[in-house]
């Protein structure tokens, strides 16, 4: 580290943060009733901001350990199992998730202010999910997802190019291959909190809790 703290700490306190008066408004009392509404809500108000990548959510997982990781992912579907993301069943992330499924999500909008955060159990889709997801990328995609061995270490980048374009020619050739250790996953909340900023320099938190299938909503301090 060579920077001077002093300048380091000046700096980042002087980098902008939300435009204000670009805010959309935001009523807790006419958010409906199911939080993946006003999820939907929100992430539909961030597509039409040109937010990129909107649909990205931050993944928090712990292992059996206790030790805790974070990874940006692609939110793939919400239904009544809930957050659905995908990745191998060998990742780092599915090794924690199989042994501990307790996880959280994010998303985070900054041309909006708005924060969405998500806790909850993970599970496991199953293998028809997974290989639909899977049915469902590009080529492209599927040969990097067949590639596999996220997150080992690797000697060369050429060594995964020949890896990649050694997937690719066999994605090419069958088309209806699925790497078997692809998997879908959903996130289903106990818990849900949306934050907006406001144009008063504020914040709005509403947060909803899950009691079996019921959810309560209440406003939470800043
Ligand atoms: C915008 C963005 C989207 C990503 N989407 C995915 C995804 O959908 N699935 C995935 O396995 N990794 C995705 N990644 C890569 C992960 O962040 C992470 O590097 C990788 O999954 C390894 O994580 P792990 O070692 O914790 O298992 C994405 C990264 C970024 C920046």
């Amino acid at each position: 580290m060579s920077a001077d703290p002093t300048e380091l700490r000046t700096w980042l306190r002087g980098l902008p943060s939300f435009e204000r008066d670009q805010l959309p408004p935001f009523d807790p009392e006419d958010a409906p009733a199911d939080p993946a509404d006003l999820f939907l809500a929100w992430l539909r108000d961030a597509v039409e901001a040109g937010s990129p990548a909107p649909h990205a959510m931050n993944l928090a997982t712990a292992d059996a350990a206790g030790v805790v990781t974070a990874r940006t992912l692609i939110l793939k579907d919400l239904d009544e199992r809930g957050w659905h993301f995908a990745t191998g069943s060998h990742s780092p992330k599915a090794v924690a998730l199989a042994q501990n499924p307790n996880a959280a999500m994010t998303s985070f909008w900054p041309a909006l202010g708005r924060q969405v955060r998500l806790a909850g159990t993970v599970s496991d889709l199953g293998e028809p999910t997974g290989a639909a997801d899977f049915r469902a990328r590009p080529p492209g995609s599927r040969a990097a997802a067949l590639v596999g061995r996220q997150s080992e270490p690797l000697d060369s980048r050429q060594e995964y190019w020949d890896a990649y374009a050694a997937s690719l020619a066999r994605v090419e050739a069958n088309p209806d291959l699925v790497a078997p250790e692809w998997r879908a996953y959903a996130l289903r909340p106990h818990t849900v909190e949306f934050w907006t900023a406001t144009p008063d320099a504020g914040q709005i938190r509403l947060r909803f809790r899950r009691d079996t299938d019921t959810w309560t909503r209440g406003l939470v301090w800043p």
